[in-house]
């Protein structure tokens, strides 16, 4: 199977990585695909919004994941992985992943440590996302190392501009050092507030600079306080609020991320045709 790592990132805090690594991944879910979420963030929140409210008691968490590879011990199949009702697995965070930012300065090969973890998993899955802390430290540029997409998720409520300029040179940096590979799925423009024409000239901001790089996703994902609720309830927006704009927005992208996907495979096929 050809896994598709799709990495969630953006180093401004409070922009929706987490909420959109949880409802793109049990939106691909419901869509039939075999998905793993990776809580790539100390803090823990996207474990926290799968039901697991206390992080730092779970027995096996990413970084005894990671811990495992660059010790070179091995790892039992699957081992640590929870299961959530919804149909994703996940590879749960806590705070003990912040050591992990230093473990890694000193390390041997230390920006693909996480893909070392994920060529074990990646079998069983069509599709692995990552969540991304708000940095660009070793941790990010692990996730950016493993993975063959970046969604960048931004806040329509704030100019972006210069934070995302820096993102964009890590991505791109990355991918010219370490992963060739590695592709910018586009800007997804969150919390989207319809009452107000700021959503409308930061989107047309964006695809005017950036445009012609970079895609915007025509999906853009409405402010809802019914999205707020959901990381209390350990569900998805789905489960929550069904009939809601905010999962229609996550259904949405859901269906434009892999619409992407075929039109990459046929203009493979036609390359190697
Ligand atoms: N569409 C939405 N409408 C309203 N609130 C939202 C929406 N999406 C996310 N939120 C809320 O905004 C806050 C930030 O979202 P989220 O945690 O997904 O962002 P993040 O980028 O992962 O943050 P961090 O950088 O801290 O990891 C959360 O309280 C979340 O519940
Ligand atoms: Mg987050």
């Amino acid at each position: 199977m050809n896994t598709q790592i799709i990495t969630i990132a953006n180093q401004k805090g409070g922009v929706g990585k987490t909420t959109t690594c949880a409802n793109l991944g049990i939106g691909l879910a419901q869509a039939g695909k075999k998905v793993l979420l990776i809580d790539g963030d100390p803090q823990g929140s996207l474990t926290i919004s799968l039901g697991h409210p206390q992080p730092d008691k779970l027995p096996f968490t990413l970084s005894d994941a990671m811990g495992r590879i660059l010790m070179d011990e091995p790892l039992k199949p699957g081992e640590g992985i929870l299961h959530h009702p919804e149909g994703v697995d996940l590879m749960p965070a806590d705070i003990q992943l912040s050591g992990m930012e230093v473990s890694l300065v000193n390390a041997m090969s230390r920006e693909t440590i996480l893909r070392q973890y994920l060529d074990t998993v990646k079998g069983q899955y069509s599709h692995i996302l990552i969540d991304c802390q708000p940095s660009l430290g070793m941790l990010t540029v692990n996730a950016l190392a493993a993975a063959n997409r970046v969604i960048i998720p931004v806040q329509a409520e704030y100019l972006p501009a210069k934070g995302l300029e820096q993102l964009l040179q890590t991505v791109n940096k990355v991918k010219r050092q370490i992963n060739p590979k590695l592709q910018i799925d586009g800007i997804l423009l969150t919390m989207v507030d319809n009452r107000t024409n700021f959503a409308k000239e930061i989107a047309a901001l964006l695809r005017e600079t950036y445009g012609s790089k970079i895609k915007v996703f025509a999906t853009e994902i409405p402010h809802s306080v019914r999205a707020k609720e959901i990381s209390a309830e350990g569900k998805s927006i789905f489960a929550h609020d069904p009939n809601g704009k905010v999962a229609e927005g996550y259904k949405n992208l859901t269906q434009e991320v892999t619409k992407l996907e075929k039109q990459r495979e046929k203009s493979r096929a036609s390359i190697g045709r």
